[in-house]
Parts: structure tokens; sequence; C-alpha cells
């Protein structure tokens, strides 16, 4: 995470020199959906490529449908992929067995969106924390050790002594979100998948759970992988940013760079829809024409060029690659036609306001 006025941490604990934690290559999954009387494959992701570092928060944005939640749920193992590969500290998590695998799924944890719905509301919240050790037996054996280190991640999230015998119904909503981190650090995990943490949260709450998620990392140097709508959260939080559109990466860098000058019209366009965004000079906004297509049927080539106002002859013949950035080899759009350094003009129709 990247320091900024209205967080309370330093910057970031990632090492941009070091080996990354996480590498993800040509990762793609489809899945069987009956349509029309057949079955016919939808590609929730194809080819996605990135690395993630020890220490790094990764932001992950795009309309509802692009592939986030998918992307997570291969992360967490709980969705293996078509083809691709995924390597863990050296290590494909989808080649180990038995205890091995238990032993990895320990690093990689979530905090859901929703703090109301995720929680059990019959057990206390230091069951609800202490509920990852019932399958991962060998980390605090006595009931003992339990009880102290409940209690040690409880003051860690900001509650107090006492909290553990409280009902989640008896906690705020940001409070909730606490237990939730909690839980979610109980297996000292080495990277947390962060789905939409904070949106059910009221704004002022939501600065809270964000400055911890910051303390958290710079006192354990965990990674986060943040998922968020919001795209004024995601600039706040993540040290990078990646930008999906059905199913693919269409943009990926440093979050200043991708924020500051999106190259690939899609980011541009979201971004320029953000309001708090748009007031700190991103200029005009370009509302996107036309329905994101399905992902049962994508154009061919690019898959954004039905809706973009920049698509030639070569967008429907062929798909781009990710192309760096001349001066910023980290930036990098999936595009043949990037967006130039200065405003360009969006033609009539694609409302530019
Ligand atoms: N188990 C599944 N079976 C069939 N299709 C699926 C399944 N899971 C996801 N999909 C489809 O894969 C595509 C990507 O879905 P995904 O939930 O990953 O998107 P998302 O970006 O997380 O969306 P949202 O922001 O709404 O959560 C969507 O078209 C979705 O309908």
């Amino acid at each position: 995470m990247t320091h900024t006025a209205d967080t309370a941490g330093t910057a970031g604990t990632a090492d941009p020199s070091g080996e990354p934690l996480l590498q993800v290559r040509d990762l793609t999954k489809t899945f069987p959906v009956r349509s029309g009387g057949r079955t016919r494959q939808l590609r929730a992701l194809g080819g996605i490529s990135f690395d993630l570092r020890r220490g790094e928060t990764l932001g992950l944005v795009g309309e509802s449908g692009c592939g986030k939640s998918t992307l997570a749920r291969t992360l967490l193992m709980l969705e293996r992929p078509d083809s691709g590969t995924v390597r863990f500290d050296g290590v494909d998590p989808f080649t180990l067995r038995g205890a091995r695998l238990l032993q990895w799924r320990r690093r990689v944890q979530m905090v859901f969106q929703d703090p109301f719905a995720s929680l059990n509301a019959r057990m206390t919240a230091g069951d609800i924390v202490s509920e990852p050790w019932r399958t991962h037996k060998d980390l605090f054996p006595s009931a003992k050790e339990r009880g102290a280190r409940v209690r040690e991640l409880l003051g860690l999230v900001g509650l107090r002594a006492g909290d553990e015998h409280r009902y989640p119904q008896e906690f705020s909503g940001g409070q909730r979100q606490r237990i939730g981190i909690a839980r979610a650090l109980a297996l000292d995990p080495d990277v947390i998948v962060c789905d939409e943490p904070v949106s059910a949260l009221d704004l002022s709450v939501q600065a809270q759970v964000l400055n911890l998620l910051n303390d958290l990392q710079r006192q354990l140097g965990v990674s986060y992988v943040f998922i968020s709508h919001d795209l004024s959260v995601v600039r706040h939080v993540a040290d990078r940013v990646m930008v999906m559109y059905l199913g693919g990466i269409v943009e990926q860098g440093g979050t200043e760079a991708v924020f500051g000058r999106a190259l690939h019209p899609y980011s541009a366009a979201l971004m320029s829809a953000a309001p708090s965004l748009d007031e700190a000079g991103r200029g005009r906004q370009i509302i996107l024409e036309g329905e994101l297509p399905s992902p049962l049927s994508p154009p061919s080539g690019c898959r954004f060029r039905t809706r973009c106002w920049k698509a030639t002859d070569e967008c429907a013949a062929a798909s781009p690659e990710p192309a760096p950035d001349p001066e910023d080899g980290g930036h990098t759009a999936a595009c043949f036609h990037p967006m130039g350094k200065e405003a360009e003009p969006v033609p009539a129709g694609r409302g530019a306001r």
C-alpha cells in the first residue's frame, strides 16, 4: 500500500527488486454453460499473466463479470485453471497433495465483502477467529495457546479484551470486518485476497479499515490482492493495478502510472468515469457506448473493439499482446492504438462530457 495524506501508514513494504512471491502465467479458465439447448464454453479468464511481490498490494479493477472473482478463486485454489501456471515461492500449488497441500492452503487467505453475511451469527468472535485451526490442528494444539492467540489477533485488528466472547451482531459493520480480517490472519498467510473489503461499510468506517490493512501490511509484510469497483479506494491502497475486461488483462502497471496516464482506451474510460479522479484533473468523462459483449460469444481480435472509438480493422483481425510504455517498462497495455500523452478528442456520439 502506498502512503497518502489520509492513511496513517508509511510507504508500502513491497520490495520491487525482490523475486515475485507469486507468478501467474497465461492462466485460462472456462466454465461449461448450458445455452440454447447445448453446452458452450464460457471463457472467464484468458491469458492472465502477472507477478505479486512480498508486501505488495495489487489492485484488481474492471466491470462486473470481467473475471475478478474467478481469478481470486483460482489463487485460493477453489478453481482449477484449464491451462497456464501458478508459481508460489517457486512451487505450483496445483501439483500438491495431502499434507503439503494443506500446508500451502494456509498461505493464501481471503477477506470477504460482506462482514454481515460472512460471519456465523451463532459463533462468538473468538470461535470465528480460531475456526481455521480446526483444520490446521498443529498450529495451536492447546486451548490455552488458542485463547492467547485469539486475544492477540483481536488486539492486532483493534478490538478489545473480552470481545472474543461477543457475537457478530453485537458489533458494528467496521468491527465485524475487523473480525473477518483477524480470521484471515489466523493462519499467518503470505497473501490475503480482499474482495471488495470496504464496499459494504459507511464511508467514515472505510478509511479506518483501509488504514488497518495498511498497518497490518507494514507489520506483517503480507501481500494483498485487492478487488474493488471503487477506483478511488484502489488508487488509495494499491502499489500496482491490473485492469481487466472480458476475462483478460488490458493494462497493468504502477498505480500512479495507470491512474495518471491510462494507456488502454478501456482504462481511460473507466478512470474518467470516477468522479473523484475526474476532479483530480483527469479531464473529460468518456462514456462507453454499447453493451458489454457476452463472454459466451466475445468479439474476435481485441475484445474491447466493439466499444472502442479507436478500433480499426487491425483490432478485429488480431488480439493485441501486452506492450510496454516506452517510458515505463513496468506499465503495459494490450492495445494496438494506446492513448497518447496529450488529451485526445473522443468522437461525438461517444459522449465526451
Ligand atoms: N461457476 C461458474 N459457472 C459458469 N459461469 C461462471 C461461473 N463463475 C463465473 N462465471 C462466469 O464467468 C465470468 C466472470 O465471472 P466473475 O464472477 O469472475 O466476474 P467478476 O469480475 O468477479 O464479477 P463481479 O464483479 O460481478 O463479482 C462471468 O461471465 C460469470 O458469469
